[in-house]
């Protein structure tokens, strides 16, 4: 038992410490590449001797470069404690002399290989596949586990011979100055399709600049299945302008957080209905990208379409479905995103908003509830930021009206009549987005609804012609309120049975208090006890009742739609 328990210790250890190396090994590359792209090479070069490790050898994963992680720290950092973190303080004194070891080396952390030589000449690195020879190889091929993203990944591929040979040797994994190396992506391309340096800083460069284009390509590196949002958000990185200027870069950081890529839960089939919009839409930015030949001239692609209509009626799932189903960069913009408190930057947000949307091109800038940002201008008591900030927007549409950018404005609002005549006049398509029809409803309560929740006597076509003007949220309200019945029901069961266990009260119509400690496992209980446990009731299904008593529970919300017709008829294009 000790042994196993000893040996578990080590193992976990054994770990830890190939997680570190290999913390370490990617701060050294991020490092190099860092200094690469900012012109010091002689301290790359010198970083490279120092290291045992060649930034050839290595290109960086899912699409993260030094100032990005610090700028994701300091973005983290604002919104935890609300104010900026100090990485960086100045020493006291005239400056401190630098930590050095007894070789005179000032280097640490970074353990060489078993028999890696002390320095090397500068140029004179080792190659991959000479250090993965003499690296240990009880380490070989260990680092793959633990689910973490690599940032930095071992170079492979046709233009690095050495690399090549390396596979041949036994798979692309291998140790790299004592370090263990993933395996990178095979037929000769790094990560997100990226060709592997050939040699020399200048290809290494040209590496850089190819995983920007392959990652605009959308070319994730892990794939984004199965990745949340935060993932998906932070494989799009600034723009090197931007990056080179810290007030862009502190309001591009902004902007790109509420980037979405895609959300993989909504596509054109979940939406009942709304064969029109979604053919628009698809006009609009599917078909474009697909046949780019076909929209030139007078047919060139629409670049604004303002979606309106009464709430909860899938505007928002549209904007999603077009996330999902275009292979678009996705800005999920809200008033939050671009109003800023401080006088002028609204205007600049708005400003590196589509800068960021035509460097990510293709692209789709989704303005939710628009009326929000664009009331109508012209009246007295605005403020000028305000005034600036929508004149901006202005500005940015037409230039992409203007323009061969492939970006794209997509808004929604319950309140079209609100919205400037002068964005209107933007957003060349205005299609109303109404509530469903009966054959939609039907759709609808069918999909929440499915055989298998409901008793054989519930109807639910006959509710779907009941329901004229409810709106596709008010049925999920309805049908949340009819399948809540069975639910209360076996509540009721268990708490009542519980009640009887328990010698309690309880069955005199909930004079005791329920209890919110989490009930225990029946078996558990029943073992405890030592009896055999007693059949557990189950969830019963929604009967013909629980919907008409939740029917008549849930009015439907502003049901005259005749403004929005009549705003149809007047400023409507579909
Ligand atoms: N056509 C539809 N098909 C399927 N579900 C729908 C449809 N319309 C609405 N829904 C349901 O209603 C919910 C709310 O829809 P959504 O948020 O897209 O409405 P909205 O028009 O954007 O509302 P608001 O204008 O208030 O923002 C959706 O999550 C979905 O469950």
């Amino acid at each position: 038992m000790e042994r196993s328990v000893s040996r578990a210790e080590t193992e976990s250890r054994l770990q830890e410490e190939r997680r570190l190396q290999e913390r370490r090994r990617n701060v050294v590359v991020l490092m190099m590449y860092h200094l690469l792209e900012h012109g010091y090479v002689g301290a790359l070069e010198a970083l490279q001797a120092e290291s045992g490790l060649r930034i050839n050898d290595h290109v960086l994963a899912d699409n993260v470069d030094l100032l990005a992680v610090v700028q994701e720290h300091e973005a983290y950092f604002e919104m935890r404690f609300d104010k900026k973190p100090r990485l960086v303080k100045k020493a006291p004194g005239q400056g401190a002399e630098l930590p050095v070891d007894k070789a005179g080396s000032a280097r640490r952390g970074l353990p060489r290989a078993p028999g890696a030589p002390e320095r090397r000449p500068s140029g004179a690195c080792c190659s991959a596949a000479d250090a993965a020879r003499r690296a240990s190889p009880a380490s070989a091929g260990s680092s793959a586990g633990g689910g973490k993203p690599p940032l930095a990944r071992g170079a492979s591929g046709a233009s690095s011979a050495t690399t090549a040979r390396d596979d041949a040797d036994g798979g692309a994994d291998g140790t790299l100055g004592g370090l263990v190396v993933t395996g990178a992506v095979a037929n000769g391309c790094g990560p997100a399709g990226v060709p592997a340096p050939a040699g020399g800083a200048e290809a290494a460069a040209r590496a850089i600049r190819a995983r920007g284009a392959a990652s605009e390509e959308g070319g994730g590196v892990d794939g984004a299945a199965g990745a949340d949002h935060w993932d998906l958000r932070l494989r799009k990185a600034l723009p090197p302008s931007f990056l080179a200027h810290s007030e862009l870069r502190d309001l591009g950081g902004w902007i790109m957080r509420d980037v979405v890529q895609s959300n993989p839960t909504v596509g054109w089939s979940d939406i009942a209905e709304l064969g029109g919009v979604k053919r628009v839409l698809s006009e609009s930015l599917v078909l474009p990208l697909k046949y780019p030949e076909h929209f030139t001239g007078l047919l060139s692609p629409w670049k604004g379409v303002l979606l309106y209509g009464p709430p909860g009626t899938g505007k928002t799932m549209l904007a999603k479905a077009v996330a999902s189903e275009c292979d678009t960069t996705f800005f999920n913009v809200s008033a939050s995103t671009i109003v800023s408190k401080w006088r002028g930057d609204s205007e600049k947000l708005v400003r590196c908003l589509f800068e960021l949307a035509r460097y990510h091109s293709p692209s789709t800038v989704f303005i939710d509830e628009v009326d929000s940002i664009m009331g109508a201008r012209g009246d007295g008591g605005e403020h000028e930021g305000s005034r600036r900030m929508k004149t901006e927007l202005l500005v940015q549409m037409d230039g992409l009206q203007s323009s061969s950018d492939q970006a794209f404005v997509l808004a929604a609002t319950n309140l079209p009549w609100e919205l400037d005549n002068a964005l209107l006049r933007r957003l060349e398509k205005r299609i109303l987005v109404p509530r469903p029809g009966e054959v939609g409803r039907r759709v609808i309560l069918h999909k929440l609804l499915p055989p298998d929740r409901v008793e054989r006597g519930c109807d639910l076509d006959a509710i779907a012609a009941q329901t004229d003007g409810y709106s596709g949220s008010d049925l999920v309200l309805v049908c949340k309120e009819a399948a809540m019945a069975p639910l209360r029901r076996l509540l009721a069961q268990l708490e009542e049975a519980e009640a009887r266990a328990g010698g309690g009260g309880g069955a005199d119509g909930g004079a005791r208090p329920v209890s919110i400690r989490r009930r225990q496992p029946a078996l558990a209980t029943a073992g405890a006890a030592g009896k055999p446990a007693a059949p557990q009731p189950t969830i019963g299904r929604v009967t013909a009742e629980d919907v008409a008593v939740a029917l008549s529970r849930t009015r439907p919300t502003a049901a005259d739609s005749s403004k929005y017709d009549a705003w149809a008829a007047e400023f409507g294009s579909t």
